[in-house]
């Protein structure tokens, strides 16, 4: 459901815990589980914002972008759009790390949204660099490359709209060091595929895939169509001898792949 501007609702294993948590802390009262609840609902509670505040803080265009998002009333956007989408500070702070420490020059990113991660990664890159970003949505798409106008590195992103597999196609002949893919999860199988099979990731290169553990539906459940396409891509990855991979635990999950 999708939930009225600056009400996000929480959509990470963590902060899913956390709100749980509380909840049994209040319905625990005089159950003499009290104070033992409490700390392990402190331990939820606390981990994002302990995080946060020990990250880098992110830009000024970052913060002003991340709050556009969450001012706008998605509930009269088309499809799926929700403010619960955009990543956010610590895992673009993540991306950006990722892009400096792997060089990066040339990045890909499949499903933009409102353009967080792509212009926290376009941040991160040498002045000839640039991220093409790939976004289904053609308002959404505006609405990032709004934002991408009043910063510096917003010139470094070149956005395409359409459905990402036919971007992806239009895209052969190109190469780049390191390719996020964040659309629609139904989809992760096909872009990965593509992605190994086409050229597109440069010799070396890295590919992060953002979700993977999917508000811990893959192993907690509830049973719902990302929560599958999840549980099958993140199983095929695992399986498939092509790649080396991790999934790190942060926010809602990125596994980083690369070709061995
Ligand atoms: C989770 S959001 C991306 C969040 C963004 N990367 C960020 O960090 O803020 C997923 C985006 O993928 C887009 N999308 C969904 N299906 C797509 C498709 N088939 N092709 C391209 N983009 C798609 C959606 O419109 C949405 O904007």
């Amino acid at each position: 459901m999708k939930t009225a501007p600056g009400a996000a609702r929480p959509v990470t294993p963590t902060s899913i815990l956390a709100v749980r948590l509380s909840a049994l802390v209040e319905r625990a009262a005089g159950s003499g589980l009290e104070d033992e609840l409490r700390a392990v609902r402190d331990l939820a509670v606390g981990l994002d914002p302990y995080v946060e505040s020990m990250t880098s803080p992110s830009s000024e265009a970052l913060d002003r972008l991340a709050a556009a998002t969450a001012a706008h009333d998605w509930r009269d956007a088309s499809g799926a759009l929700e403010q619960e989408m955009l990543s956010g500070h610590v895992e673009g702070r993540f991306l950006a790390m990722l892009a400096h420490a792997t060089g990066a020059r040339r990045v890909l990113e499949v499903g933009m949204f409102t353009g967080y991660s792509a212009l926290a990664l376009a941040e991160a890159l040498p002045d000839d660099g640039s991220v093409v970003a790939l976004e289904l949505d053609a308002s959404v798409a505006a609405f990032a490359e709004d934002q991408f106008a009043g910063s510096a590195a917003g010139r470094r992103i070149d956005v395409r709209v359409g459905p990402a597999a036919d971007s992806l196609a239009a895209l052969a002949g190109d190469r780049f060091d390191l390719i996020f893919v964040d659309a629609d999860k139904a989809g992760y199988a096909d872009y990965l595929e593509t992605i190994l099979t086409t050229g597109l990731l440069a010799p070396g290169g890295l590919i992060c895939v953002d979700n993977t553990l999917m508000q811990g539906q893959p192993w907690a459940g509830p049973d719902t169509a990302n929560g599958r396409a999840i549980a099958d891509f993140n199983a095929a990855v695992a399986a498939d001898p092509r790649v080396e991979q991790v999934v790190v635990p942060l926010r809602d999950g990125i596994t980083l792949i690369r070709v061995v």
